[in-house]
């Protein structure tokens, strides 16, 4: 069957799947939910893969750029799995657009303050006074990205935006712990707080129009009743 995605998605699609990146069975996220598939970036370790997920991002914030003039000093990556995105990206950025991109840092915190040596949690540039750009692998309830807003508001950084490789568009998790219900999503929620844009790369919409081609149609059905279950409204 023909995709129904953009050709680029469809790609970034095929070579997650290929390198066992994006999986289907049974998972516990952060969030407590059980879902039927699962992103784990961690897999992003050869040099080929690797190269694929930096120039998949590196492509997504030019399009900002140029579509929403995004404008960044510093890429930000939440440890653990946001750091060597952070890295990448940043080597990628400069190699596609030397003349406008290679003068940008990266940095990092450490889930742990260091209390010795150079000391503090975070790890690379400094973030005071900058315009910080966090890139992170997946969205669920935004748990994560609150928690590095703050670390870099607290050292004096402000925040532009977020780019995620996947944007799972869940409600978040209801106060009365009724899931029934409908609710906002993550990104929603932060767009609003905050008021910084969320890109991604994909989305679960992206995963599963792209998935008859990749997975067997039993994972597609499981798919599909998580995100009737846990849809975010907006
Ligand atoms: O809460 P959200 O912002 O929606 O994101 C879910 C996050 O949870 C995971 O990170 P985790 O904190 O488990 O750390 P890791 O990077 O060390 O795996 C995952 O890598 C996402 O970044
Ligand atoms: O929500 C999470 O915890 C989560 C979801 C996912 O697909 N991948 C991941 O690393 N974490």
């Amino acid at each position: 069957m023909a995709s129904q995605l953009p050709e680029y998605k469809q790609k970034f699609l095929e070579v997650c799947t290929a390198g066992g990146i994006l999986k289907f069975g049974n998972f516990e996220l952060k969030s407590k939910r059980i879902s039927p598939y699962f992103f784990n970036a961690g897999l992003f370790h050869t040099a080929r893969l690797a190269g694929a997920i930096s120039d998949a991002f590196a492509h997504a914030i030019m399009n900002a750029q140029k579509e929403d003039g995004l404008e960044f000093d510093i890429v930000f990556g939440p440890a653990y799995k946001g750091i060597p995105l952070a890295s990448s990206i940043t080597v990628k950025l400069g190699e596609i657009e030397p003349a406008n991109l290679d003068t940008i840092s990266y940095s990092f915190d450490r889930k742990e303050a260091k209390d010795h040596g150079e000391g503090g949690n975070i790890v690379g540039a400094s973030l005071k006074g900058k315009k910080i750009l966090i890139v992170d692998d997946v969205i669920t309830a935004g748990t994560a990205k609150r928690e590095a807003i703050e670390k870099i508001e607290q050292e004096g950084g402000k925040v532009v935006a977020i780019v995620v490789a996947l944007d799972r568009q869940e409600k978040l998790p209801a106060a009365d712990g009724d899931d029934s219900k409908p609710g906002p999503s993550a990104a929603g929620e932060l767009r609003k707080e905050f008021g910084i844009p969320i890109f991604s790369i994909i989305t679960l919409d992206d995963v599963i129009k792209g998935m008859p081609s990749v997975a067997s149609e039993e994972d597609l059905k499981r798919t599909e009743e998580y995100r009737a279950k846990y849809r975010a409204a907006d």
